[in-house]
């Protein structure tokens, strides 16, 4: 029987209605949440993040301003907007979509947000938060990750979770994440030996390393939660994740799809760290 299928589209419309209910009650309070999206380059995919993350403020009752810049645009006059939308009382969350140009140093961008104002949870200081168990903005993608299993009710506590991947973004952040809920947690990175070794020995798994169907289904426990983080576009126009879908669904006991599993999810969450700050705006 094939498994259960994740599905981030639905959890999103249901987490959605909820942050536009509470947007009625803070705007009505006089706080309209204000989300900034900043975007540096060409990107196809970035593109389409953006816009779609527009919309998504736009739906739930969000102001919202997208800037868009050339690729030439420099780290310095990035810095400068960046300072510009860190002091506009209108603006409670801001956002640069990553990747930036080569010649832009992500790290240095990131630290210029006010941490208030970080709805990504990438500045140093809510990454700190995060990893001495006291968050303040979680990292949207495990953040949607975690919603997505606290939504099937998995006993995440004394669960083997094992994640692939140790990005800044997703990894590291989601490990932190599933500890704290009580996981034994391993992270995979590139030079990890024996893979599948750690991979079947998870209830849960993680996947998030960028590389087109990598996780094949003889890797996968019986029955386990797998969370499959990658978008990838395949030749023939076609998103794939990292994990291989098609074998994995008859091992797995629930499995999200790609599309239509992690994205969207990444959106919602960030709509609710964006609703959160301008919650904790209104109260201040
Ligand atoms: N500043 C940030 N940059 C990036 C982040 C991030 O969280 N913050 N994450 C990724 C990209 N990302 C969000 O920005 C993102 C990726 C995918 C989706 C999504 O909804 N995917 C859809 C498919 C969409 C398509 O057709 O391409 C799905 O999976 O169903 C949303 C957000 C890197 N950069």
């Amino acid at each position: 029987m094939p498994a259960q299928l994740l599905d981030g589209n639905a959890l999103s419309k249901k987490i959605r209605s909820e942050i536009a209910a509470r947007t009625a009650i803070v705007t009505a309070k006089g706080v309209k949440p204000g989300l900034a999206v900043i975007v540096v380059g060409e990107n196809p995919a970035s593109q389409v993040y953006v816009r779609n993350k527009v919309k998504a403020c736009e739906d739930v009752g969000f102001y919202s301003i997208l800037e868009r810049y050339p690729e030439a645009f420099t780290q310095a006059e990035l810095l400068n907007r960046i300072a510009v939308l860190n002091a506009d009382p209108d603006i409670h969350g801001i956002l640069v979509q990553l990747p930036l140009p080569i010649h832009i140093a992500s790290e240095k961008v990131l630290e210029a947000i006010a941490p208030e104002k970080d709805v990504d949870g990438f500045h140093v200081a809510n990454a700190g938060a995060l990893m001495v168990g006291q968050p303040e903005f979680k990292p949207c993608t495990p953040y949607g990750c975690m919603k997505i299993l606290e939504n099937i009710d998995y006993p995440i506590r004394g669960a083997r979770a094992v994640i692939v991947g140790a990005s800044n973004i997703v990894g590291k952040p989601m490990a932190m994440l599933l500890l704290q809920a009580g996981a034994t947690v391993t992270i995979c990175n590139s030079k990890t030996r024996d893979l599948a070794h750690h991979t079947k020995d998870a209830d849960i798994l993680v996947v998030a390393t960028g590389k087109p169907k990598m996780i094949t289904g003889d890797m996968v426990k019986n029955g386990a939660v797998v969370i499959d983080v990658g978008i990838n576009r395949t030749p023939d126009g076609k998103l794939c994740g990292d994990v291989d879908f098609d074998a994995a669904q008859y091992v797995a006991g629930w499995i999200t799809p790609v599309p239509g599993g992690v994205g969207p999810m990444t959106i919602t969450m960030l709509l609710m760290n964006t609703l959160e700050a301008a919650e904790k705006y209104s109260k201040a």
